[in-house]
């Protein structure tokens, strides 16, 4: 009957009945039943354990880790980008408008750099032999005198760039040394105007915080934009440069202010965030920065980012594999911060500019730039925690250190070991590559290969063909020490 059948259907579990120790069963029986299963637990669980150990080792095979490393101003959040360019590019694609802001601060602090090196000379007279001097000389020009004026609104503008930058929660973050703030921008001027321009350098936490608290600033309240419609939404600080624009590119030709920033040794084309060469086009209303602005833009890094991806199927047969790339500060004060993330680490890309053979460091004024980077690149290749680790030096800033060398620089004068060697980009980074070699096989607690590559890390072209070949060697080590795990 139908109440019957489906009842015993539903009460009677087929498996309980098979497992149900039978009715008759003796009291050996029982134990060895008992037995039988407990053994049959232990091996259910062996094989539970292992299938975990494998999914945990299977799920470290497939994450490579990578750590930027060098002193401030060498290229590692510029490297980070092109890997962002490169591996997500719909991300930095819809990110590039947020690099407005950044643009628009270097330009604007360009400017302040030129203004505070001409406030700090008075002219020598006619015939002094050509040295500045602090006192007695002429002023400079009343033309001069009135574009400074016309230029003032800049300095609002910078205040509230700065105050869009760097979200409200920052404030640690400013008040270290070396770092920027409104409050330190009205009181603290040095004297030398390079100095007060680096003393003041405005900095950002890496990673979304900042780009979080400028998108959110931009939509003003309102709902989520896209980058386009962004564009179109009133900017201030742009609609100002936009205004100044022809001041600021008469400032920036006049002979005066060339001569003045010669004598003082100020090469502002070789700064980082140099935009003045392009007044026309970074100050029009619809700017919108292109790939090369956003890797030339200068935002400092303090702390320590972990940028994550996957690689996209057209970057190989490795997609699937995510990439966890480190990026840190790289000023003295942000070194400790470093060591933690050298534990787990598969490659570290290394940036060293050896343009910086005749620079200070800004956080240090009494430390060539060259000097520092090989004392940070021995420490590196000599670290312990770091000896199955590939190193992978970038000689970057490869442009500069060609345009330097073309203007007559000379790198023997600098570099005394350089000697007679010619006075050219090719010797010089062969010089360089050789002396870095040679530290990296003397102070590598175990031997390990060489990869050294002379860089200029703003030219997308050169770049991402060397990214790839240290994509593909990172992924090749990395699968040879995972099989041997
Ligand atoms: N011309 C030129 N500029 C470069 C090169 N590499 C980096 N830059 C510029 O130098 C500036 C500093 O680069 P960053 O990538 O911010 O330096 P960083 O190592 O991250 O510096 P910190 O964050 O202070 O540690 C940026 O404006 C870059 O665009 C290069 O090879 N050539
Ligand atoms: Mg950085």
């Amino acid at each position: 009957m139908p109440t019957v059948a489906s009842r015993s259907l539903n009460d009677v579990d087929p498996l309980d009945e098979a497992l149900r120790p039978p009715f008759d069963e003796s009291e050996e029986e029982r134990a060895i039943r008992l037995s039988e299963e407990a053994e049959a637990k232990r091996i259910s669980q062996a094989i539970d354990e292992s299938i975990r150990v494998e999914r945990q080792s299977q799920k470290k095979r497939s994450i490579v880790r990578l750590l930027l490393l060098g002193q401030s101003e060498s290229g590692k959040s510029t490297t980070l980008r092109h890997f962002q360019r490169l591996y997500t590019p719909n991300a930095f694609q819809e990110e590039r408008f947020l690099w407005r802001s950044v643009i628009q601060l270097n330009i604007v602090r360009s400017v302040r750099t030129i203004i505070d090196a001409l406030s700090s000379v008075r002219l020598p007279p006619v015939d002094s032999g050509g040295e500045d001097s602090d006192d007695g000389g002429p002023n400079i020009p009343q033309e001069l005198e009135f574009l400074k004026m016309r230029l003032t609104p800049l300095r609002h503008i910078e205040a509230l760039l700065i105050a869009k930058l760097i979200p409200a929660n920052e404030d640690d973050a400013l008040s270290q040394p070396g770092s920027s703030s409104l409050s330190n921008y009205k009181t603290h001027r040095s004297r030398s105007s390079e100095r007060s321009w680096r003393s003041q350098e405005v900095f950002v936490r890496p990673g979304a915080t900042w780009k979080g608290a400028l998108a959110k600033s931009t939509r003003a309240n309102g709902p989520p934009i896209s980058p386009d419609s962004a564009l179109g939404i009133r900017d201030e600080a742009q609609e100002v440069l936009h205004s100044c624009s022809d001041d600021i590119q008469t400032l920036w030709n006049d002979k005066l202010v060339r001569e003045v920033l010669r004598r003082r040794k100020i090469r502002l084309e070789e700064f980082p965030g140099f935009f003045l060469n392009d007044l026309e086009r970074v100050t029009a209303l619809d700017f919108t920065p292109n790939d090369d602005d956003v890797l030339r833009a200068r935002l400092k890094t303090v702390g320590v980012s972990e940028y994550r991806f996957e690689m996209e199927a057209a970057a190989g047969r490795e997609s699937g594999t995510e990439w966890r790339i480190v990026d840190v500060g790289g000023s003295r004060s942000q070194r400790a911060t470093w060591v933690p993330f050298f534990d787990d680490v598969d490659a570290i890309i290394f940036l060293a500019p050896i343009s910086g053979f005749d620079q200070v460091l800004a956080e240090d004024r009494s430390v060539n730039r060259l000097e520092d980077s090989v004392l940070l690149w021995k420490a590196v290749c000599s670290n312990r925690l770091l000896a199955n680790v590939d190193l992978v030096l970038f000689l970057n800033k490869c442009d500069i250190l060609e345009a330097k060398l073309k203007s007559g620089t000379r790198l023997s004068k600098y570099v005394r070991s350089y000697a007679d060697r010619p006075n050219d980009l090719e010797t010089a980074s062969k010089y360089f590559r050789s002396k870095f070699s040679a530290i990296h096989r003397e102070y590598s607690p175990l031997p390990r290969k060489f990869y050294g590559f002379c860089t200029s890390v703003t030219d997308t072209s050169t770049t991402a063909g060397i990214l790839a070949s240290v994509r593909d060697m990172v992924v090749r080590r990395h699968l040879k020490q995972s099989r041997l795990l």
